[in-house]
């Protein structure tokens, strides 16, 4: 679905990503990680395109299309192809209510979606209850979940989920855990999850990405992320 191939990016004179070659596969939870500073939110920029690269290639397959090259797609081009992104920070909008926040999503999608899909309110039955509440007057792990539900309703092929469990209780983490899965096993949306916790990236993905100092250093099925890779990458 997605193909990274040498990758290259900069802060001014400061060298980031280097040479970075990633594959997201149609259907599977694919997980970035690494210590912190390693890169894994400037990937997931470059990927989104809210930052340039310096060079390489990016590019978008959708079965029975022609390969889209992402340097030359603007962030709303991607978009409309099917990316959807929760950043770091929950991006809603905290005086409009809860619909208010998934209408304005919509407006991000392509053709295909005008309503709020009944999957969305499935998947959060609190966020249906709370529907005329104020952005704002939820609490965080509820904002969490708006900022996920905002990124469905355009329905998107590739979902992409910077450290969604950051700062959140267990129960919170395992409810997460589930949706997660839900989304990629039984709606089958291929899935991009920037996570530092072992457990939960073991219980989620089915395939891993390990990053250092802008290197990926290693990379596979998540059965192969044993304690001694760990180990030996997650450290600063
Ligand atoms: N806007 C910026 N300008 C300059 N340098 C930056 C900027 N954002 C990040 N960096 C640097 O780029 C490197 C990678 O940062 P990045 O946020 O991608 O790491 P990360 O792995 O996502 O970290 P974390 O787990 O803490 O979110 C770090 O050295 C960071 O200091």
């Amino acid at each position: 679905m997605l193909s990274l191939r040498a990758v290259n990016q900069f802060y001014g004179e400061n060298h980031i990503l280097w040479n970075l070659d990633l594959e997201l596969t149609k259907g599977e939870c694919t997980c970035v990680l690494g210590a912190p500073g390693m890169g894994k939110t400037t990937l997931v920029n470059c990927i989104t395109g809210y930052l340039p690269v310096q060079s390489g290639s990016i590019i978008w397959n959708d079965a029975g299309r022609p390969p889209q090259d992402l340097l030359v797609t603007p962030v709303e081009g991607r978009a409309a192809l099917g990316m959807s992104y929760v950043a770091q920070e929950r991006r809603i909008f905290s005086q409009l209510s809860v619909e208010e926040n998934l209408q304005i999503a919509l407006l991000a999608g392509n053709e295909r979606a005008r309503t709020i899909p009944s999957m969305v309110y499935d998947l959060f039955p609190a966020l249906y209850s709370m529907r005329h509440m104020r952005g704002g007057e939820l609490t965080g792990d509820v904002q969490q979940q708006l900022a996920l539900a905002r990124a469905l309703v355009t329905e998107p092929k590739l979902l992409i989920l910077d450290e969604p469990t950051l700062g959140s209780g267990q129960r919170f983490i395992h409810d997460m855990g589930n949706i997660i899965r839900r989304l990629n096993r039984d709606f089958g949306l291929t899935i991009l999850l920037v996570e530092q916790r072992l457990s939960f990236i073991r219980r989620v993905a089915d395939r891993f990405c390990l990053l250092h100092r802008g290197r990926n250093v290693a990379q596979g099925n998540v059965a192969l992320l044993d304690d001694k890779l760990v180990a030996n990458w997650m450290t600063p």
